[in-house]
């Protein structure tokens, strides 16, 4: 394992960068190249001939919206996925508009359970175990490197079950978690923390985005220590940066093989 990572702290700053007058990048255009990356190892791991059906559970901020982006890939690419997006965000109504254009479901407040005076979103574990259950593999879209634990409501919940289920589901069949940038739950630079190992999921595959961040260096430590030693995969996607740009923030370009938007990290 060789990889350079990147601190949570730095990826924030890289990230703004991007967005930069000087860079130029709109978040639209990193968002549709993270997402279309996402959905690309989806499908070098588990093709739609063999996991069709594909949960996405998205988060609020922009790692949910890289979720939603590679939901309508993979719907081109093959697969019947459904979104589970508990707290929209107004920022990406258009991507919202487009799953629904694109016939993929998606589960987000359910009104006659929101509580009319706080507008809250309320959990409902019957809806999420249905999903869990007629899913053939989670992409878990929920919190990359802005997230700080502990989790709070509800993606707790929705995290405890989430682990619960699919360690339940794993004994009569595989059902693959893919993780788009970070393993939701674990600190970016430290990786699981012990005293949260409720909901300290392992995914079957990590998607890093730009650079792994510390925590990704901690995945492929722990499979290697594990029964899981072979069977993980870890990808680079976010096919963004120039040479030059990656020289400066000291990370690495990626191998990427002609026009593809992921490489796999060995
Ligand atoms: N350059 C790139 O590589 C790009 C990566 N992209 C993706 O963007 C995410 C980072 O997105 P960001 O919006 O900064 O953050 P997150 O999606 O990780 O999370 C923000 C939301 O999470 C809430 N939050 C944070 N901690 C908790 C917690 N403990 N419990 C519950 N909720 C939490 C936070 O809420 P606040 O109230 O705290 O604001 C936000 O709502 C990166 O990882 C990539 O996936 C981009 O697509 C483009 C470029
Ligand atoms: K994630």
């Amino acid at each position: 394992m060789s990889f350079r990572t990147i601190s949570s702290k730095n990826a924030i700053l890289l990230d703004k960068e991007l967005m930069s007058t000087s860079v130029g990048f709109s978040l639209d255009q990193l968002m549709e190249l993270a997402g279309l990356s996402v959905a690309e190892s989806v499908y070098k791991s588990y093709p739609p001939k063999t996991h069709k059906k594909m949960l996405i559970i998205a988060g609020p901020g922009n790692n949910g919206g890289d979720g939603l982006v590679a939901a309508r890939h993979l719907k081109l690419f093959g697969y019947e996925p459904t979104v589970y997006y508990p707290k929209p965000s107004s920022s990406f109504k258009g991507l919202e508009t487009q799953l629904h254009r694109f016939g993929i479901p998606i589960i987000t407040m359910n009104t006659d359970k929101i509580d009319p005076t706080k507008q809250k979103f309320i959990f409902d574990e019957n809806v999420l175990r249905k999903l869990l259950e007629e899913s053939d593999g989670i992409v878990d879209a929920i919190f990359g490197f802005s997230f700080r634990p502990p989790l709070r409501a509800p993606f707790d919940q929705i995290l405890k079950m989430v682990k619960q289920e699919n360690e339940q589901l794993l004994k009569k069949k595989l059902k693959p978690i893919i993780s788009v940038d970070l393993p939701t739950g674990w600190d970016v630079d430290k990786g699981p923390l012990p005293e949260y190992d409720e909901w300290n999921l392992f995914p079957q595959v990590l998607v890093s985005l730009t650079a792994p961040k510390p925590a990704a260096v901690e995945f492929v430590r722990l499979a290697h220590n594990s029964a899981a030693k072979g069977r993980i995969r870890h990808f680079l996607g976010g096919r963004f940066v120039s040479p030059a740009f990656a020289d400066r923030w000291k990370i690495d370009v990626g191998r990427y093989v002609g026009t593809e938007q992921t490489v796999e990290l060995k």
